[in-house]
């Protein structure tokens, strides 16, 4: 028997949720480098089909968790897929020799967060594990800037052309969704905005849920692991209350799906003045709507890979790691929006930056 399962009994999970671009990854980072002691399993989903999280994580080489200990799911989102994919892995994952002592679910950006939880009541997952708390992370910059709010009248207008769309609005949805099913609210990026605009942050999350989960702030994700990890709440009894917009209005049980979104990626070749690009690219991300663009470019005569990390206009770069031998070099970029984004357009507008 492990220490972990000695201790707890069963082994603690915790579901790190939040739109696109929250945190989620630079808080679950700074976890790992700061965890105590703890050995952690990590299994990542990601929107998208290029795994960029996965690879930050795998990169910080954190003592608590290991790249054999970092599971990516790639096959959409894990909300969708938990009978053919995240009940498999937590499977496997318990068979293991050397367990965790702690396993966190980091969920895609699009995810509804109640259907993963919801499947830590299967009796094989049940016995062994419970949910110590679902932690949703907000990109408070982003619900400043009206982000969740203020699509009302696209919204509308898709409506217009779309008997069948019963949502109000997808990001709003999607925004109360992951707040719904919180046990512990993030208020993320407060370095972005003032007091009196991370008030009336705290203001707009609260009138949006009508529990009261705890809610802090932070920077990068600064949260300590004592708090993220000690939840202690058991949330697969209680998710059932915490029903979604879509298990509201589908209580039949017919299946959702996020076709409100879409990605695709964009393959480029070298990226000779990157300042200038990425100066570009804040015009095509805005008058595209693109809601989330990240990936890695090929810059000459670097030896390393630039990591692109863009919320919305607001792009973030660095260069993460070298480029390793035998690895083919290239600028990927994985690019995130509604789904009545023009796709074909966003490709010849990045294409023409070059
Ligand atoms: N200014 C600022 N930037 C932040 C903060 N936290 C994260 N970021 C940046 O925001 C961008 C997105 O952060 P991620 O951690 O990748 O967000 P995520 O929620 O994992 O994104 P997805 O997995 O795509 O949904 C990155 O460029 C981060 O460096 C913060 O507190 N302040």
């Amino acid at each position: 028997m492990t220490l972990a399962k000695a201790h707890h009994g069963k082994i603690p999970a915790t579901v790190i949720t939040g739109f696109l671009g929250a945190g989620k990854t630079t808080m679950i980072r700074n976890l790992l480098q700061n965890a105590d002691g703890k050995r952690i399993a990590l299994i990542i989903n990601e929107f998208g089909d290029l795994g960029v999280d996965g690879d930050v994580l795998k990169g910080c080489g954190a003592e608590a968790c290991t790249e054999d200990d970092i599971i990516e799911l790639t096959n959409g989102c894990i909300c969708c897929t938990v009978a053919d994919d995240f009940i498999p892995t937590m499977t496997k994952l318990l068979e293991r020799e050397n367990r965790p002592d702690h396993i966190v679910i980091e969920t895609s950006g699009l995810a509804l967060p109640q259907p993963l939880v919801a499947a830590f009541n299967w009796p094989d997952i049940r016995s062994e594990v419970t949910v110590d708390g679902v932690v949703t992370v907000v990109d408070s910059a982003a619900v400043a800037a009206g982000r969740f709010a203020d699509d009302h009248d696209k919204v509308d207008a898709l409506r217009v052309n779309d008997d069948n769309l019963d949502h109000e609005s997808p990001l709003e949805e999607l925004f109360e969704d992951q707040l719904t099913a919180a046990d512990l609210i993030v208020l993320n990026k407060t370095d972005l905005i003032d007091a009196s605009g991370l008030k009336s942050v705290r203001d707009e999350v609260a009138s949006r849920i009508s529990r009261k989960p705890t809610m802090i702030e932070a920077k990068n994700g600064e949260v300590a692991a004592a708090i993220l990890l000690g939840l202690g709440v058991g949330t697969e009894g209680e998710i059932a209350n915490r029903k979604s917009h879509h298990e509201m209005e589908h209580e039949a049980g017919d299946e959702h799906d996020h076709d409100e979104f879409d990605s695709f990626v964009v393959e480029l070749g070298a990226i000779s003045d990157p300042a200038a690009f990425i100066d570009r690219l804040k015009g095509v991300i805005a008058e595209h709507d693109v809601l989330r663009l990240k990936g890695f470019a090929d810059v000459p005569g670097k030896p390393m890979r630039l990591l692109i990390q863009a919320v919305g206009s607001r792009i973030d770069q660095y260069y993460d790691r070298a480029w390793a031998a035998g690895e083919p070099r290239g600028t990927r970029l994985v690019v995130i929006g509604l789904h009545d984004m023009d796709e074909a357009a966003v490709r010849a507008a990045i294409s023409a930056l070059l």
